[in-house]
């Protein structure tokens, strides 16, 4: 310090101050390398004797304990945390936390909104890049959470440390957290989506379970389904006995809204899966997306594959060169060509059992056009079980009314007989567990007929319905316009029928109108294409000809040099490959060079002597015909050489066209 006042000495009064802001900023400095070396010490000794487990994103414990941090009092008192109303995790459960805002005595069975919309609930969790402390089972948790890729909005990381000599507590921890999320998950379907771009899938969402009762269906196929399925599931050592590769697949076909989705939706909550969905037609597949794809497709699981002869429109060959570009033959949709898909059936089919190729899951493949699909893809051991879902038939019909319209559960003595499906003997044990007299009444006021009156009015509602000829989507639309009033229902579908016929009728036409334009437009176009190639090949003939032309005058005209200067003592003339000559002698050359240079101006001259009736691809023969008479029939050479001349010329070997 003394020598520093010493060295200020000369600055005078300003002196004091300089020291002063000089002793700060060293105070300063002490303070803060003090703090960061206590800072670094504490965090050596936190890291030796914490135990500290990761968990990622990508992967299902996080999920877990998301989904238990949410459901922790300890957020309650946080003074840092995050306040979301969207899904807590990939289960997309939104949690009443301590912190809830709404009021904590809403019923939670009670449907609870507010001008129409439901009210919806936050949930409180660990803010990112902040360390939290929770205490736990007589620990005390340190809980971070940050992101890895804020740039793309995912690929988060948990970090949970507890002093501890062993890592029981954290094991303990997973395993409940584990227990709570499918507890939870219980009523739910995960849909996992196949991502392109990073070859990875993508949670979705979490679905509400659809009961399998809700499909109608012909009887028994609901069942035969289920139980393949289960005993599928159940038989990993069965097949690895026979050494059958342990994979399972289903081909859904048939027409548009007859249930092919729905069934799989509701097989995956029957059987407790997630649903892996890939659109193989989806810009950007490729061969090696989908082979990572499916590489990584979890053991047990439903795997879809939608709409499966879309992808082929763009392929349907089996040969291994096929990149699944689109060609005019095969693609109807050439809007794919340019989507950077090039995926081919080979590499689908690469992927569905290759060496890499995922065990366990179930496949299950939808098409509306079964016909389309190439044999190899269709076969046993690809796709095992074949179910064709048609139009709705009577037994459809009845089916899906009684899905409707509850009933309460007394049935009248007047009418057990007519409360059966009208082709009882069929009996889809499945369809016995309809929600009917169970449901739970929802906030509208739907009548609640008794099961004879209902069964009675299904029946008709069945009568009035084509076999065959509406899709059950078609029937949902109409009993959903009337889901208040069943027996108005019942007695207006027969107008319903009519007015769908029609209709249909009416899009049929337009469709077939547009179909006929579209063909028209095509047409035309073709047409035009070819007249314009035409014209280019015109065109380009015409050039080729002049070339020819030009070609055979030079030749001749160097043959006649040739001979001019055998027969002038020895005197040379170089014509270059412009037709052009260079005179080496001067002896008869002027003459000669005259006329191979006026050649053009004499075809010229010639053709306007012919009143110009001689067109561009006459040329040639005019050309040859000058060659014998010069220009303005002036002899420019002797009679004798002429003659010779001609010989000359003869006797060139004509060029090969
Ligand atoms: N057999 C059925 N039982 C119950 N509901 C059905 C049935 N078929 C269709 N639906 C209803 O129709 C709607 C469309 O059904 P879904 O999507 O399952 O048909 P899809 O056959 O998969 O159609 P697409 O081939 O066009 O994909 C759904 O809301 C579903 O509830």
């Amino acid at each position: 310090m003394h020598t520093l006042k010493n060295m200020l000495s000369p600055l005078g009064a300003n002196t004091n101050a300089l020291q002063d802001t000089l002793k700060l900023v060293v105070i300063g400095g002490t303070v803060e390398t003090a703090r960061r070396i206590s800072v670094s010490a504490w965090n050596g000794f936190v890291d030796s004797f914490f135990l500290t487990a990761h968990f990622s994103q990508e992967d299902y414990p996080y999920d877990w304990l998301m989904h238990w941090l949410s459901k922790q009092p300890a957020w309650g008192r946080s003074r840092e945390f995050e306040i979301t109303t969207r899904s807590v995790t990939r289960g997309g459960i939104t949690q009443s936390t301590t912190g809830d805002l709404e009021d904590d005595d809403d019923d939670e069975d009670q449907e609870s909104f507010i001008h129409g919309r439901k009210k919806r609930k936050v949930a409180f969790l660990p803010s990112l890049d902040t360390t939290h402390t929770i205490y736990y089972r007589g620990h005390w948790l340190r809980i971070t959470r940050t992101k890895r890729y804020p740039d793309y909005g995912h690929g988060a990381a948990l970090k949970i440390s507890v002093v501890a000599r062993s890592n029981d507590i954290l094991k303990k921890l997973v395993l409940e957290a584990k227990r709570e999320y499918e507890k939870d998950a219980e009523h739910r379907v995960h849909i996992f989506m196949a991502d392109t771009t990073y070859g990875c899938w993508r949670w979705n969402g979490a679905r509400q379970k659809r009961p399998l009762s809700s499909i109608v269906l012909q009887p028994g196929v609901k069942d035969m389904l289920l139980a393949d399925c289960k005993d599928f599931l159940a038989s990993e050592d069965w097949y690895a006995e026979r050494g059958i590769p342990f994979r399972r697949g289903y081909l859904l076909h048939g027409v548009p809204g007859s249930g092919k989705t729905s069934l799989i939706h509701s097989l995956a909550g029957e059987l407790g899966l997630d649903i892996y969905v890939v659109s193989l037609s989806s810009k950007g597949m490729s061969d090696n997306t989908l082979a990572t794809l499916m590489s990584h497709v979890p053991s047990r699981c439903i795997l879809l594959l939608e709409d499966l002869d879309a992808a082929f429109t763009r392929s349907v060959s089996r040969d291994s060169s096929s990149t699944g570009v689109p060609t005019a033959s095969n693609s109807p949709n050439n809007s794919n060509e340019s989507d950077g898909s090039t995926l081919s059936l080979s590499g689908l089919l690469n992927s569905l059992d290759g060496v890499a190729a995922a065990e366990g899951r179930l496949l299950f493949a939808t098409t509306n056009h079964i016909e389309r699909l190439d044999p190899a893809l269709s076969r046993p051991g690809r796709m095992d079980v074949w179910v064709n879902f048609t139009h709705a038939t009577k037994w459809q019909a009845e089916g899906i009314f009684k899905c409707f319209f509850p009933s309460n559960s007394k049935p009248s003595s007047s009418s057990s007989s007519s409360s059966k499906p009208s082709t009882d003997e069929k009996t889809d044990i499945s369809q016995k567990n309809l929600p009917l007299p169970k449901r739970k009444a929802p906030g509208h006021t739907i009548p609640l007929l008794d099961e004879a009156e209902i069964a009675e009015l299904a029946k008709c509602f069945a009568d009035a319905i084509p076999e065959g000829e509406l899709s059950v989507a078609a029937l949902q639309g109409y009993l959903l316009k009337n889901k208040l009033r069943p027996r108005e229902c019942v007695d207006e579908v027969r107008e319903w029928v009519i007015q769908e016929r029609e209709m249909r009728e009416k899009l049929k036409k337009e469709k077939a109108e547009r179909e006929k334009e579209t063909e028209e437009k095509e047409r035309k176009e073709r047409e035009e294409k070819a007249a314009k190639e035409q014209e280019e090949k015109e065109i380009k003939e015409k050039f080729e000809r002049k070339e020819r032309a030009k070609g055979k005058k030079v030749h001749r005209v160097e043959a006649i040099l040739k001979l001019e200067g055998a027969t002038s003592c020895g005197s040379s003339t170089v014509i270059n490959s412009s037709g052009e000559s260079t005179p080496t002698e001067p002896t008869l050359m002027p003459a000669l060079i005259s006329n191979s240079k006026s050649e053009s101006s004499s075809s010229s001259e010639s053709d306007s002597s012919n009143g110009g009736i001689e067109a561009d691809t006459e040329e040639s023969m005019t050309s040859e015909e000058e060659v014998d008479k010069p220009a303005g029939g002036i002899p420019t050479i002797s009679k004798e050489t002429a003659k010779e001349k001609w010989v000359a010329v003869k006797g060139q070997p004509e060029p090969v066209d």
